[in-house]
């Protein structure tokens, strides 16, 4: 037989094997190509459309993914719905099972795959499928897999939290969410407040979208063009690449959180949260109060301050670090039981001197001021389209003032990021940032709500619900982003 100059196509084992009964080659190839003699040509690409096998006897079962609609196997774009598909083949002699048995368990252990994963299920976000789309898509294909799960029912709020803070690690190649983005927010806050957080915060961790917001799988399936769907997503995970994401720590005086996907203040914050009075309206809710919001539109006094990152220098007005004194008393400061306190066995920020920075300011009134992470803020907001994950920015955007008419369809545009080439939309990359929210323009008694990650960190005089205070008062509160802190499950 020729053999191959290529090293990559160099046969790892090849051997005549049955296939439908009849005999047929078969090889595995050092590039990870299954190639097959039946009916034609065949080939899988291990890497992606394997998820696993099982010996039968004298036969192996290969579990994979194949695109749907039956032909043209070889080499699966990676657009399309893919469907599981079983093939099967007898080796000739016990000899050839035990070699192919064990040159493919060598071939897939060596591409780095989670075999032992913690898995958390959120019953009660989103539309309450989390619990149906676990039975129906993740547990099926994990089983396919050969991945090991360990299953846990969240049965209150920051549960994930506390479980992710005192997980033994060591037991789990990675965590994964069923969940919306609440819970991972949960669990990257979990593991940040261990003592051993350094090494926590490298767990991978999965999501697979079954919330309201899905943010953060939407951004991560979206990169390489698939849709956001739970098999895509529990596909991820399985093949197991990974990707790291910045950690943004939020912090005012003695208290902090760890956002890894938005804050809001002004009209995005207004809409998100006092809109849950709507909340019978379902998803419509956000459409019908946005109406509202910019029919009786509101401006926020107040002041912005940060780092730009580089190419953003000229924005604003140069400045000092604006958060030197972090010590002062505060009348409206929330209760004990209801801060975050500053727990100094855990991850305290990243460690960057903020006062020797270059600082800019650009003063309100605003309309809106939002900081993003990542691309998409929910499966249908592409807040910030030039987002990425690991950069070690927050894309900033500010918008001042906007008239209704240009403000209803520049609305419309968040679904495609089109919003960002808005002449009343300032747009940028920062790596500080402080903000110094203040209260209505026409309704000086009346201040608003700082939103971050889906939490109401601070709820303002007058605001809807202001009895209920967050874990921040509504004063200056100060971000800073640390590079790739934690690591996703990623489809690259
Ligand atoms: N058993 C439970 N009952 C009530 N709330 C829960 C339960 N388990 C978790 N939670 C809370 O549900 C919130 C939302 O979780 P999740 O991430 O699944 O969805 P989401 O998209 O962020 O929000 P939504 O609830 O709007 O769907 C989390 O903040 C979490 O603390």
């Amino acid at each position: 037989m020729e053999q191959p100059e290529n090293p990559a196509e160099q046969p790892i084992v090849s051997d005549r094997v049955i296939i439908n009964g009849s005999e047929t080659p078969l090889t595995l190839t050092a590039d990870g190509k299954l190639r097959m003699r039946e009916r034609g040509q065949r080939c899988l690409t291990v890497e992606k459309e394997v998820l696993g096998f099982v010996t039968e006897g004298s036969k192996i079962r290969i579990r994979a993914v194949v695109k749907g609609g039956g032909a043209g196997i070889c080499c699966v774009a990676s657009k399309g719905a893919l469907v599981r598909k079983d093939f099967v083949f007898q080796p000739l002699s016990n000899d050839s099972l035990n070699l192919w048995s064990q040159k493919l368990r060598q071939y897939i252990d060596s591409l780095g795959r989670p075999k032992r994963l913690f898995v958390f299920v959120n019953p009660f976000g989103g539309k309450k499928s989390a619990s149906k789309i676990f039975v129906d898509h993740v547990k099926p294909l994990f089983d396919d897999a050969n991945v090991h799960i360990t299953l846990h029912e969240t049965q209150y709020q920051l549960h994930a939290k506390e479980v992710a803070s005192s997980l033994d690690l060591s037991k789990y190649d990675g965590i994964v969410c069923v969940s919306g983005d609440g819970i991972l927010v949960e669990v990257i806050n979990g593991l940040l407040e261990r003592e051993d957080w350094e090494a926590a915060i490298k767990m991978p961790i999965g999501v697979v979208p079954a919330g309201t917001g899905n943010g953060m799988v939407k951004s991560l399936l979206d990169s390489v063009g698939y849709p956001c769907t739970a098999p895509n997503a529990v596909l991820t995970i399985i093949r197991g690449h990974k990707r790291s994401l910045d950690v943004a720590t939020i912090l005012q005086r003695e208290t902090k959180f760890f956002s890894i996907l938005m804050l809001a203040w002004g009209l995005v914050a207004d809409i998100d949260i006092e809109s849950e009075k709507y909340r019978w309206m379902g998803s419509a809710r956000i459409d019908f109060y946005g109406l509202q919001r910019i029919l009786h539109l509101r401006q926020y006094n107040g002041c912005v301050s940060f780092v730009p990152a580089p190419g953003f220098e000229t924005y604003g007005e140069p400045t000092s670090y604006p958060n030197k004194s972090t010590g002062k008393p505060d009348s409206c400061n929330p209760s004990e039981e209801e801060s975050i306190k500053v727990r100094h066995h855990g991850y305290q920020g990243p460690n960057i001197d903020l006062e020797n920075l270059e600082w800019r300011t650009i003063s309100g009134p605003f309309v809106s001021v939002w900081l993003h992470n990542v691309p998409w803020g929910s499966e249908g907001t592409l807040a910030a389209p030039d987002a990425k994950f690991s950069d070690g920015y927050l894309d900033l955007i500010i918008m001042r003032d906007c008239p209704q008419l240009a403000l209803m369809s520049l609305m419309t545009g968040l679904n495609d990021g089109s919003h960002v080439k808005s002449p009343h939309v300032t747009y940028l990359k920062v790596k500080a940032f402080v903000l110094e929210p203040g209260p209505q323009t026409k309704e000086p008694t009346k201040e608003g709500i700082i939103d971050s990650d889906g939490e109401v960190l601070a709820r303002g005089k007058g605001t809807y619900k202001c009895d209920q205070k967050g874990p921040m008062a509504y004063d200056k509160l100060q971000i800073a982003v640390h590079q790739g802190l934690a690591t996703l499950f990623s489809p690259l």
